[in-house]
């Protein structure tokens, strides 16, 4: 990891450091007004420029630039094809700010070819609150790749969320970078195999037909867990309190206001789906799950150019009800009409995994924190979910 040559001039522990217990801010503390004012500055023929998210016409530009030019597998089989409708919900959460959303532009023809985004986060690390942002969509075209422009774009994001006082972030990649404060691995479970098989993402086990594949994956109709019911308005509160109450005892966690409980847990439509666990006598909510809808461009078939794929998100359910409830939100996703449903096996997920037929996957997430050393942790000590 010696070779990088962009984060190795960045407050980010380096690989040679050894795992110390300190806990603290690499850089000196700045003050916002130290910051520089002015942007970095781009090549000749680029500029920045601030996207509108509230404008359907720049969501539209952003969705089919992300569309085109975000992460792919390592055998460029699939590509992420994040929603319109789910980038506005990832991009406008309370406390979000326009010129977080940084675009790069060409000048004379206006086209967008580079981008990057934060958001606000009050994250629990180790015990200790900070105010940080999450960063992620940072996006550079295809045609522009190796022309260093992603440290710019860093560079840059990380100047405009100091100039607001925050000197930490937090984001997720699927390389290896120094250092990562987790590594997670993505673990899947097929609801539709026969077009897994087909698009290529899963194979036909030995000795095994068609038929009974299918039959393996088969799930109920309905879901079964008694008191099962999507989650409403007024489940926020009871919501609110299950997080803070099993969320401290994650390593790694969002400091959920109740305003972000409405915003990232109640149901939104083609979205995220949220359902609560409701006791049949006392009406009391006891548990309740998640999971958000990023489908796939399918980037070479013939038969279908996309998959549906539902992602595990945030959930308190216990234990003795885990596996029945985890079921439950596999037969709704595949009732939305998901392909496969994928989940990290970070928080306990690694408790239901097995029995509910996910199979390991080769995608790695690794997550690290800016300007911020701190000891790692295990996947099940981190309790973030980042889109
Ligand atoms: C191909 O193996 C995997 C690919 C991905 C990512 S990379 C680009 C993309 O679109 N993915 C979503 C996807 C695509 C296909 C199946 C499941 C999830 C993940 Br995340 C974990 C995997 O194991």
């Amino acid at each position: 990891m010696s070779e990088h040559r962009f984060w190795n001039t960045q407050p980010v522990p380096q690989y040679d450091e050894d795992d110390t217990e300190e806990i603290g801010p690499i850089d000196p503390v700045q003050s916002a007004d130290e910051i520089q004012k002015t942007p970095y500055p781009l090549l000749g023929q680029f500029e920045w420029s601030e996207c509108t998210v509230e404008d359907p016409k720049e969501i539209d530009e952003i969705y089919q630039f992300l569309n085109n030019n975000y992460v792919e597998d390592d055998d460029a089989m699939f590509r992420f094809d994040y929603g319109r409708d789910f980038l506005q919900w990832a991009l406008m959460p309370p406390g979000w700010r326009k010129e977080w959303h940084v675009g790069v532009r060409v000048k004379q023809s206006r086209k967008l070819v580079g981008f990057i985004t934060a958001i606000p986060a009050r994250l629990s690390i180790h015990g200790s609150s900070k105010d940080t942002v999450e960063i992620d969509f940072l996006c550079i075209h295809k045609k522009l790749r190796s022309k260093r422009l992603a440290p710019v774009l860093i560079k840059e994001i990380t100047r405009r969320v100091n100039l607001v006082g925050i000197f930490q972030a937090v984001y997720t990649a699927g390389v290896l970078l120094p250092r990562p404060l987790s590594r997670c691995r993505y673990h899947h479970r097929s609801l539709n195999p026969k077009k897994l098989i087909k698009v290529g993402f899963s194979r036909l086990a030995p000795r095994m037909t068609m038929m009974r594949t299918i039959k393996v994956y088969k799930l109920p109709e309905k879901p079964e867990t008694p008191g099962f019911r999507r989650m409403e308005e007024k489940d926020v509160d009871s919501v609110l309190e299950l997080m803070r109450k099993k969320y401290k005892d994650y390593k790694l966690a969002v400091e959920f206001s109740k305003e972000e409980v409405a915003h990232w847990i109640l149901p939104h439509e083609n979205v995220v789906y949220s359902y609560v666990v409701e006791d049949p006598e006392t009406k009391q909510v006891m548990d309740f799950c998640s999971f958000y809808l990023l489908p796939s461009s399918i980037i070479q078939n013939t038969e279908y150019d996309t998959l549906s794929a539902a992602y595990l998100f945030y959930y308190v359910v216990d234990a003795t009800r885990m596996e029945m409830v985890m079921r439950d939100i596999l037969i709704e996703a595949r009732n939305v009409g998901c392909d496969v449903f994928n989940a990290l096996d970070v928080m306990e997920n690694t408790s239901f995994l097995k029995d509910l037929k996910f199979h390991i996957g080769d995608g790695e997430l690794n997550y690290y924190l800016y300007n911020w050393k701190c000891p790692r942790m295990e996947p099940q000590e981190n309790g973030l979910v980042m889109l």
